[in-house]
């Protein structure tokens, strides 16, 4: 195999708990975890020089060592000592530093697409084990579906399915940095009452009552994000006053999305967002569920 193709998914943080800040400064999460059909499109293709060439549709993104998906390649050709070289075209839909993990997914497929180009041999939960290595939510973006995320994110379960709904993504023009909100979270000092039930949200998801899971959802890093971008609280209302069940920052933010019963209703609110100028990047999306 010469060339591969992969799609990369982005996910979203149906639910976000910090339980503690671990003594190196990473955080022990519950997340629940959910991927969906918003994707980054890459090509891997064997060169015949060697060394890892990156190219992307945004000029600001790095191509060199910086690039996740470089990371990832590197990482496998060094420890299979994989002597030809790779060039790698990456196309951008997710939106970049907007808690939609479009870099982790990135590295990611490229880990996966190196072990299937090389039929190297390494089982998802292999690649899992080196992914970590790049970021906290590359595990998942290499398991994909619905998941219990623990730990700093790497500790993966299973959970059903999210029913079937219609997904709005907004970004307002904005940059994120993750590290700055986890860095001001001051997660050892937050109220009980500041701690969203995730283990209600999985009870919601186990019936299969969309309605209750998004009346449970909920993202501690709210808590952080919105007081510095207040853009983010006025999205979220737009949405509810415009057709959604539930409406919650993804992640570390700024990203905003909204859940919706139908595409009819969700097409709706888009116009609202549109006309309220308040985000850069709008678009919709359903969940992506993976067959087990
Ligand atoms: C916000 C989320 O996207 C929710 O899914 C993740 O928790 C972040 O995952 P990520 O971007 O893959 O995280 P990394 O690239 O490993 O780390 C970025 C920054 O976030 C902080 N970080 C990340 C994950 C975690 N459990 N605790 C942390 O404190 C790290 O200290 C680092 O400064
Ligand atoms: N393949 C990539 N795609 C996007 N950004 C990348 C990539 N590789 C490295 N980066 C760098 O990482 C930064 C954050 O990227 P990314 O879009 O993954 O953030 P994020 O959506 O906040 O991720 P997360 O949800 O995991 O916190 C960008 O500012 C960019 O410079």
């Amino acid at each position: 195999m010469d060339k591969i193709q992969l799609k990369a998914l982005a996910k979203i943080n149906l639910g976000l708990d910090v339980l503690r800040r671990r003594e190196d400064g990473y955080h022990e999460v519950k997340m629940i975890m959910q991927t969906i059909g918003l994707h980054d499109d890459l090509e891997i293709r064997k060169t015949k020089t060697p060394g890892i060439q990156v190219k992307t549709n945004l000029y600001y993104l790095p191509t060199n060592e910086n690039n996740l998906v470089y990371k990832a390649a590197k990482l496998l050709m060094d420890e299979f000592q994989i002597q030809d070289g790779v060039s790698i075209q990456l196309k951008k839909r997710i939106p970049v530093a907007a808690g939609m993990a479009g870099g982790s997914s990135d590295g990611a497929a490229v880990l996966w697409g190196i072990n299937q180009m090389y039929g190297l041999g390494l089982s998802m939960q292999a690649l899992m084990e080196r992914g970590v290595r790049l970021g906290a939510d590359v595990p998942y973006c290499i398991q994909r579906g619905t998941a219990l995320a623990e730990g700093i994110g790497e500790k993966l379960s299973v959970l059903p399915p999210m029913p079937k709904c219609t997904i709005l993504i907004a970004k307002p023009g904005i940059s994120v940095s993750t590290k700055f909100v986890y860095e001001n979270l001051h997660a050892n000092d937050l109220k009980p009452e500041q701690h969203p039930d995730v283990d209600s949200m999985i009870e919601a998801m186990r019936q299969k009552d969309l309605g209750l899971l998004c009346s449970r959802m909920g993202n501690v890093l709210e808590t952080v994000t919105i007081p510095a971008y207040p853009v983010i609280n006025e999205i979220k209302r737009t949405m509810m006053d415009n057709g959604a069940i539930g409406s919650m920052m993804s992640g570390s933010g700024p990203t905003v999305f909204g859940i919706f019963d139908s595409p009819a209703a969700a097409k709706q609110a888009v116009k609202a967002v549109r006309a309220a100028k308040l985000a850069k990047q709008i678009c919709l999306t359903t969940p992506y569920n993976v067959k087990r």
